[in-house]
């Protein structure tokens, strides 16, 4: 098994700075972040400032592929996910390990559809929201990357190598046994709460004390639950309640990320979220009105 000395982030936002920060404190010469002519102009003038300190990293263009990257972070938007795919080609070699911090379910399949599964893990970003404005970066420092192969009783190579530079690097992770369901939790939840607080306005706080806002959000879910379990999810029967209890247990202040890009009048994840439970209820015969119906809000709701 050989040691991960390189990781490349795509996408310098609210959450791939976090790691960017983290690596650089690690090992600043085992973190590139790839970019493109004119991010790279803009972040080799501007930087990040991470909590209210400047930071800049190497950057690296497709052209400058001349380092053996063991790690790819990715963490771009949804609608940033197949430039960052294609940008990343010149990087992938046999052992190298793609990851995407990316909500929702669908975006390890199109990177495997791209580059095979051999080098793919499933995984998510979890713990409080981090929060960007331009090139501002606000978080707490509370942070977890849930990663893994579908099933984890054993580790693979893939996982045991990345929990090996993790651990080095002081980064916060878990490998569940059961990554699908992991994953699927996360997804019922930001299909709730994401979608029903970019609607309603809502911070978390609100869902909590509020049962008919809370209501909304359990439609969406139901929903959602209904589709994993037609998908094949193991355990589907704990997915709402685990959201209810991650609903609970969160800051009331807190909003969610797509509250922030409506809030912000950027483009949604919606993609990610109604649309995928949405055609996957028409792959299943499964009736999903409440997520057809935010879809279409959100929709409206985003930059014309
Ligand atoms: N923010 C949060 O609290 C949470 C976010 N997530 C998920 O994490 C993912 C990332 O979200 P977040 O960090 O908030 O988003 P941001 O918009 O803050 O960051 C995305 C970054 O990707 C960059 N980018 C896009 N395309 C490329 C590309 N081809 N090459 C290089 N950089 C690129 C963007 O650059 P530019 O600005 O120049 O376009 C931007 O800096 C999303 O799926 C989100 O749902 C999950 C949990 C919490
Ligand atoms: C981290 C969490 C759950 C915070 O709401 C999130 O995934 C989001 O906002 O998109």
């Amino acid at each position: 098994m050989n040691n991960m000395k390189k990781v490349l982030i795509v996408g310098l936002g609210a959450i791939g700075s976090i790691y960017a920060v983290k690596l650089s404190a690690y090992d600043p010469d085992c973190v590139f972040v790839l970019v493109d002519e004119a991010r790279k102009l803009r972040y080799q003038r501007d930087g990040i400032i991470f909590n209210g300190q400047p930071y800049n990293f190497h950057y690296l263009t497709s052209a400058q592929a001349d380092q053996d990257i063991d790690l790819i972070l990715i963490a771009t938007k949804s609608h940033g996910l197949q430039q960052a795919l294609d940008d990343i080609a010149p990087f992938v070699h046999p052992g190298t390990v793609i990851i995407s911090l990316l909500n929702g379910v669908s975006s390890p399949a199109a990177i495997a559809d791209r580059y095979g599964w051999e080098g793919v893990l499933y995984a998510f970003f979890t713990g409080h929201g981090s929060t960007r404005v331009d090139n501002a970066i606000t978080h707490d420092g509370v942070c977890t990357i849930v990663f893994g192969e579908a099933e984890n009783k054993t580790y693979s190579q893939s996982v045991q190598r990345v929990t090996a530079l993790f651990d080095q690097a002081g980064i916060e992770y878990d490998v569940p046994e059961d990554m699908l369901l992991a994953l699927w939790k996360k997804f019922v939840l930001n299909v709730g709460v994401n979608q029903a607080s970019a609607v309603l306005r809502a911070t978390y706080g609100d869902f909590q004390q509020n049962e008919r806002a809370l209501g909304i959000a359990v439609k969406l879910m139901e929903e959602a639950v209904e589709v994993a379990r037609a998908e094949g999810i193991h355990h589907a029967d704990e997915l709402l309640p685990w959201s209810l209890d991650f609903i609970h247990s969160m800051t009331p202040a807190f909003k969610s990320s797509m509250l922030q890009d409506v809030e912000a009048g950027r483009a949604t994840e919606v993609d990610l979220f109604g649309e995928v439970v949405c055609d996957l209820g028409a792959k299943h015969q499964i009736a999903t009105p409440w997520n057809a119906m935010f879809v279409r809000l959100i929709r409206a709701l985003e930059p014309a």
